[in-house]
């Protein structure tokens, strides 16, 4: 396993440790949403904070209920601490609505800040996390602000139109992704079959493959939430997109070798094991 670098932590002497914002919904079992980006930048080293966006009834099996937030109580969280505290990197998540996406676009679009969008549409268990109706919003307004876009295979055929079922498919997505204004487009192919878990980072001009071995562990809950935590914490931390997106791959592949059992269904990731592999 490759052990991914943490941010270095303030030493006490009054200086700030490096802060990430998470804009996404409430996972109540804990394994993905607000409650994995927030493990994951604790174990990366830094402060999360968070704006939630929707509340969801959510455990091993699946998601029961869902309820968002209004727009003018997702912008006081946000002004409360990008005015205060100050944000050196965001992620976005579950977004709920259309009316919700052009909220965040428009909060985003002023923040002198790296983004890592990641356009959840629908949960591992097939539960829609984002009304269709939102789809033109996250395409027009949210895209555009990303600094990476992190979709999975069924989010960037909802969005572009693309189907992939290979590493050529994913070069085409990514392509058609550009064209809504993200910086970088990471491809996740976390649902292709083979030994690989393969995702295709590129702005159109590098490209960069990144590889790990796929885990036969069915506890996957939070993959794509941890991932994009993941980078905006090492962007947040001054990493390059490349280096940054690298760094958060092996983080996610030690996560997902270590996942667990927890409830009936799909246990989540393991959000710990950088600390227990090096301790
Ligand atoms: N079984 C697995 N073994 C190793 N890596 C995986 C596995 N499943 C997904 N990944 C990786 O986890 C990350 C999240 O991808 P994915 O699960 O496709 O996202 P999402 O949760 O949005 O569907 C990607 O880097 C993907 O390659
Ligand atoms: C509140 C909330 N946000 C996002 C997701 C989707 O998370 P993801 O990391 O894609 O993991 P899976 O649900 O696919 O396991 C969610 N479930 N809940």
């Amino acid at each position: 396993m490759v052990l991914p670098p943490r941010i270095p932590r303030p030493s006490h002497d009054g200086s700030a440790p490096v802060r990430v914002l998470t804009v996404a919904g409430s996972d109540s079992g804990g394994g993905a949403g607000i409650q994995a980006d927030l493990k994951t930048m604790l174990a990366l080293g830094a402060h999360g904070m968070s704006v939630i966006t929707a509340v969801t009834a959510q455990n091993s099996l699946g998601v029961q209920g869902a309820w968002e937030l209004p727009a003018e109580a997702v912008r006081a969280q946000f002004r409360s601490v990008a005015d205060d505290i100050g944000v050196q990197a965001v992620k976005t998540g579950m977004l709920a609505t259309a009316e919700l996406v052009e909220t965040v676009a428009a909060l985003l679009a002023d923040l002198p800040a790296p983004v890592v969008v990641d356009p959840v549409g629908v949960s591992k268990h097939g539960d829609p996390l984002l009304a269709t109706e939102a789809l033109d919003a996250v395409r027009t307004k949210l895209l555009p602000t990303a600094t990476v876009a992190t979709p999975n295979l069924d989010e960037v055929a909802q969005l572009t139109g693309v189907r992939v079922e290979s590493e050529n498919d994913q070069r085409r997505a990514a392509g058609a992704l550009l064209g809504h204004g993200p910086r970088w487009a990471l491809i996740k192919g976390g649902h292709l079959p083979g030994g690989e878990a393969v995702d295709l980072l590129t702005d159109g001009t590098e490209e960069h493959w990144l590889r790990a071995p796929r885990h036969d562990n069915r506890h996957t809950h939070g993959t794509g939430c941890t991932l994009a935590a993941a980078i905006a914490t090492y962007l947040a931390g001054g990493y390059e997109v490349p280096q940054a997106v690298t760094a958060a791959k092996d983080y996610v592949t030690g996560a997902i070798a270590a996942g667990f059992p927890l409830g009936a269904g799909i246990g989540p990731v393991d959000h710990g094991w950088l600390r227990e592999g090096t301790d």
